[in-house]
């Protein structure tokens, strides 16, 4: 870890890459389909003959899987009967002692950055975690042992809930190249990175391994630094999260300002309430009478019928809203504007749930082929995203280069040039120039510019 901090690096340059100790593909409500137990593909993915409990995309990432999985594959059996109610971090448990077994057994080779030994030395916050929690990974532990099969005495359940707890403090969540979750995995080196709510490193994937890059000039001998969580989020929401998930308690230079002027206006932006007079830019705050919550800027109060009359409302809207998303599009689309007219008259345009539900806009305007109702709704999270966002954010990136197509799409060829270009700034840094996602970028913004060469004259912006 050391040898981390040691030279100077400067922006976007790649500080360590690190293939995955173990890894496992992820289904979720965003991404349902199954993948590839090597790289994460979803295309041209058959299960595997003989347990036909995992998938591949090829003979190459079979092949290269294979020492692992002939051992997961052998006991398919139990395995095949386990492996749909195993969750993916109790997949990663069993992969984590299928390869220390392969290890100890000299057939699996372990090298300076790739052994168990990494793994041992991994934080496991156990002592910090609450009777439930330990209760749910001694009981997780017992469905492990059985799904490994192992003889009584080589199981060591302390030690099982000890990698629980390593697994749950030093996974990452590993992406596509459309930034799309789709598995997890332990990287021992990279895990030895602290966190910081305004990191100088970033974390990226190419297939399974992890990229991490400076995101700004680093000096020699600066700690490296990385995010472990969602940066949109306040000072309080982002502290509660690393004391329940990490057990710590952040003191960055963000986190440092807890409470303070600023941070309680910025938390009222992103997830409180706010003045309903138009001239005013005030935030509430409950009032010392709990009847109601009054504006810190103008005085003026809201009385709790008041906000509970439109939350209720905005409950049963939202919940009609997601329901409708899965049949009948048109329907959803009118449900999440009336949610966002809701929202507006309690929250301020910046915050996070007017952001989600734009979010669930966009997707409903681009189903609906509506490309201009597409383009509002992009624009509005993009200035949202780059007030909680820092510069660098792939988020960031991702948004301009979905705006950039969508402008291009009706024509609007400056403001695509100046979307692409904010893309292709941000991927360099995150990716590096020769990512396949920064190469997209770039010939999209050679075609952009072509194409305005080309309608001079008669551009719209
Ligand atoms: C992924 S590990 C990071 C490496 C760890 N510090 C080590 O020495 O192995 C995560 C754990 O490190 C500690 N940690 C990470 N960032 C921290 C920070 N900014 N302040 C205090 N503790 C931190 C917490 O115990 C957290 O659960």
């Amino acid at each position: 870890m050391e040898e981390l901090h040691k030279a100077l690096k400067d922006q976007g340059e790649v500080i360590i890459s690190q293939s995955p100790y173990v890894a496992v593909p992820i289904k979720d409500e965003e991404s349902p389909e199954s993948k590839c137990e090597w790289c994460f593909s979803s295309s041209s993915i058959k299960a595997c003959s003989a347990c036909r409990a995992v998938w591949y995309c090829s003979r190459e990432c079979q092949r290269s899987d294979w020492m692992l999985h002939r051992v997961e594959c052998k006991a398919s059996k139990i395995v095949t009967e386990m492996m749909k109610p195993l969750t993916p971090v109790m997949r990663l448990l069993v992969k984590l002692y299928i390869r220390r077994k392969l290890e100890n057994e000299k057939i699996f080779p372990a090298t300076a950055t790739d052994n168990y030994k990494l793994v041992e030395a991994l934080v496991s916050n156990i002592s910090e975690l609450d009777v439930e929690l330990l209760l749910l990974s001694a009981q997780m532990a017992k469905l492990v042992s059985s799904a490994l099969q192992l003889p009584d005495s080589e199981i060591n359940m302390k030690e099982i809930v000890e990698n629980f707890g390593k697994i749950s403090c030093n996974s990452h969540s590993i992406d596509n190249s459309d930034l799309k979750f789709v598995g997890t995995g332990l990287y021992p080196v990279i895990s030895f990175t602290n966190h910081s709510c305004a990191p100088n490193s970033f974390v990226v994937f190419e297939g399974r391994l992890a990229v991490m890059r400076a995101m700004q000039h680093m000096p020699k001998d600066t700690e490296v630094l990385t995010s472990y969580i969602e940066l949109s989020d306040s000072t309080m929401t982002r502290q509660k999260f690393l004391k329940e998930k990490y057990c710590f308690t952040c003191s960055c230079s963000r986190c440092i300002k807890l409470g303070q002027p600023d941070d309680i206006r910025e938390t009222a932006i992103v997830e409180g309430y706010w003045c309903k007079k138009s001239d005013c830019d005030g935030f509430l705050l409950c009032g010392s009478d709990n009847k109601g919550f009054v504006c810190q800027k103008c005085g003026l109060v809201r009385d709790n019928k008041e906000i509970s009359t439109i939350t209720n409302e905005l409950k049963c809207i939202s919940d009609k809203a997601s329901i409708s998303l899965s049949f009948d599009t048109t329907e959803a689309s009118v449900a999440y504007k009336r949610v966002e007219e809701l929202e507006l008259k309690l929250y301020h345009p910046f915050s996070i749930s007017i952001m989600r539900t734009r979010a669930k806009l966009l997707k409903i305007s681009m189903d609906l082929d509506d490309m201009e109702g597409a383009l509002l709704n992009i624009r509005s999270i993009i200035q949202i995203y780059e007030r909680v966002y820092p510069k660098w954010h792939p988020l960031i990136g991702a948004r301009c280069y979905l705006c950039g197509q969508i402008e291009m799409e009706l024509g609007y060829m400056v403001g695509a040039i100046e979307s692409l270009t904010k893309a292709y700034n941000v991927f360099r840094i995150t990716h590096g120039t020769n990512s396949p996602l920064t190469m997209k970028i770039t010939s999209k913004l050679a075609e952009a510019r072509a194409k305005a060469l080309a309608s001079f004259g008669r551009m719209k912006i």
